[in-house]
């Protein structure tokens, strides 16, 4: 009788302010049935990561942030994936945050984990392709009709949000993150032999390595 491997778990733990972490996110996504491995989208705070970790965002060094624009275009096609850079990438990221929106996206998974993925990905095409607000309910609740959750499910999200439920989990994804060493968006945890941290979207060739399998690139599916 021929043997089935038993699935390898992993973690993507992030936040949707972090524009390298979409493109982590997509990969995995196109991935999740190609791979034999069970994906697990865990939402955590950037915020708390660079508090804790004593981390800065990479932005903060002038040079660094120029690059990262530049290359933020570059990496665009390469995953093909519409990302623009906001008016004002500061004050989209550091002014107004994420904070409402990664409690929005717990609730989420805490009602239905299968909405993570669309709301995740709608708040991405909000913040890193449309300049759109993430931080006002009517933006999140707009995030939310886009991905197909009802009227009252955007409701009911909302006002739990503001619970202490969801902030705890927040902050144990968060907290989870750091006891694996985290230091920034995105943090890949690979469940082999033991846990392997992985930082980056640009780490798909190691992690393919970890888990056994092939990898064909940011979209395996142009090369079946
Ligand atoms: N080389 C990584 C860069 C990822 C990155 O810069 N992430 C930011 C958030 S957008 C971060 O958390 N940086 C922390 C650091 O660079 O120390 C990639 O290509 O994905």
């Amino acid at each position: 009788m021929m043997r089935v491997p038993a699935r390898k778990t992993v973690e993507l733990l992030y936040d949707v302010v972090s524009p390298y972490t979409w493109f982590a996110f997509e990969v995995l996504c196109r991935y999740q049935n190609r791979w034999n491995m069970d994906l697990k989208l865990k939402p955590f705070f950037l915020g708390g990561i660079m508090n804790e970790s004593g981390n800065k965002p990479p932005a903060f060094v002038p040079n660094k942030g120029k690059y990262m624009y530049n290359e933020l275009q570059l990496l665009a096609k390469h995953y093909n994936l519409p990302v623009a850079i906001p008016e004002d990438p500061l004050g989209v990221m550091m002014t107004k945050g994420s904070l409402s929106a990664q409690r929005f996206l717990t609730a989420v998974d805490m009602m239905d984990a299968t909405k993570t993925e669309p709301v995740s990905r709608e708040l991405w095409m909000r913040i890193w392709s449309r300049d759109e607000d993430i931080v006002e309910p009517e933006s999140l609740s707009q995030a939310g009709e886009r991905a197909g959750l009802t009227k009252e499910q955007i409701e009911n999200c909302l006002n739990k949000s503001k619970d202490k439920v969801v902030k705890d989990r927040l902050k144990q994804y968060t907290s989870e993150a750091l006891s694996y060493g985290a230091f920034g968006s995105p943090t890949i945890i690979a469940h082999v032999d033991k846990p392997v941290m992985l930082f980056g979207s640009d780490r798909f060739p190691i992690l393919a390595e970890l888990l056994n399998e092939k990898w064909l690139g940011p979209i395996p599916d142009s090369k079946l």
